[in-house]
């Protein structure tokens, strides 16, 4: 395909996102409707709609459609301004190009230092105040990270491999890779991402795909040897991999919807490890230690997520707020006394982290804060909160 067809194909997939759809069912379905399409395309074609959906707000400033609702058109338009490109250069008479711009086309977008803070950020009005509450002057360049595309970050399984072994074996598919500083297992891959699902690394458990942030959360954790542990919000369950290969536990996973836990038992093995899993009638009370990392707004993985910085209404943020709570009164009666429970999000409002920690330790006083770690996208990976609670012994 060309870059125009490509530019064509992604405004056809940006005007159903933009009508409601989710993006990813959305790039399955075209690809599978347009078998022509080769990886390559494929991929250009996904970078297009994720960089339109991170960069909403701007791209439909600059590509003409004011601080209304943009066209997937008008994304593209400005997303060709935004690289400095002249959009006439694509949107031509070739075969499969987009159509030529108009004149009011042509004459519409403002430049971007024009603009309100929220379009220049990328940013719903409603949710500045709320990153700035937590974010004060590093408001616009984390806002700014989440204007980027993320980076793909491994863990190395220390129960499989070593940092030097797992960087060689990588290396053999042809993909590179250097240690990052949030987590001694941490590496960020800097060629070949795209190869890691099909690496021998990846397919004999030396690595896992896992956020250098979401990996730090783990380690903050108080785990050891012989610990009975509880992944209360296990979905498909990365932190339960990560705490085992941590310490030699007896881990439970446990998801109030028991099919986002299908594919726990096949990583599990992979990884060399057992995880049991449960449903909430199998539960026991008298946990060492029990992880709950709860549903959240996400607003700390706005750049791996970002159709979700648009979907979040302040009705779903109340919800959110609620299940949080409401998951924290389940677990607080399975911790044993003297143990453990963490609270974790990948969100950075203090609704959901520190205010959501205080109203529980203020409903629970045999619950005491041992320590909070807020971890910034300014450190590299998506931006985490995690709160470790001990129950009086
Ligand atoms: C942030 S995700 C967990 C991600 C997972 N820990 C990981 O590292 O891949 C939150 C999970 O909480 C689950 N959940 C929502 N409400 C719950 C509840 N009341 N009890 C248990 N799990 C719940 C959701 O189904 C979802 O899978």
């Amino acid at each position: 395909m060309t870059p125009a067809a490509r530019l064509s194909a992604a405004i056809e997939i940006l005007d159903d996102v933009l009508a409601g759809e989710n993006a990813e069912r959305v790039l399955t379905t075209w690809a599978r409707g347009h078998r022509f399409a080769g990886s390559k395309d494929r991929a250009a074609i996904r970078d297009h709609v994720f960089d339109a959906l991170r960069c909403r707000r701007s791209y439909a400033w600059l590509g003409g459609a004011g601080e209304g609702r943009p066209s997937g058109r008008q994304l593209m338009i400005g997303a060709l301004r935004a690289a400095g490109t002249d959009p006439d250069a694509l949107f031509c008479e070739d075969r499969f190009a987009p159509r030529p711009l108009t004149e009011a086309e042509r004459g519409a977008g403002a430049a971007l230092e024009e603009a309100p803070q929220g379009v220049r950020l990328d940013c719903p009005d409603w949710l500045l105040p709320l990153y700035e509450e937590t974010l004060g002057d590093t408001l616009e360049p984390v806002l700014g990270l989440m204007r980027q595309r993320s980076e793909v970050f491994l863990r190395v399984n220390n129960r499989k491999s070593t940092l030097g072994h797992a960087l060689e074996l990588l290396a053999d598919d042809g993909i590179e890779a250097v240690p990052h500083p949030l987590s001694e297992c941490a590496l960020k891959v800097t060629r070949g991402a795209r190869s890691v699902a099909r690496s021998q690394a990846y397919l004999t458990g030396v690595v896992e795909l896992q956020d250098a942030g979401s990996q730090a959360i783990i380690d903050a954790l108080p785990l050891h040897d012989g610990l009975e542990v509880l992944d209360y919000c296990a979905g498909g369950g990365g932190k339960s991999l990560a705490m085992g290969a941590h310490a030699d536990l007896s881990l439970t996973a446990h998801d109030v919807d028991p099919a986002r836990m299908q594919d726990i038992a096949p990583r599990a093995s992979r990884a060399g490890l057992t995880i049991k899993t449960a449903r909430k009638s199998e539960l026991a009370d008298g946990y060492d230690l029990i992880l709950c990392d709860v549903p959240c707004s996400g607003s700390g993985a706005f750049s791996r997520s970002p159709q979700g910085k648009w979907a979040l209404t302040a009705a779903r943020l109340d919800v959110l707020k609620g299940l949080q709570a409401e998951i924290l009164e389940e677990v607080a009666p399975m911790v044993r006394p003297g143990g453990t429970l963490a609270y974790a999000t990948c969100s950075l409002f203090r609704a959901e982290n520190q205010d959501q920690v205080a109203g529980f330790v203020s409903r629970h006083p045999a619950f005491h804060l041992r320590r909070e770690r807020l971890i910034s996208p300014l450190e590299g990976g998506d931006g985490f909160f995690c709160a470790i609670l001990e129950r009086a012994g």
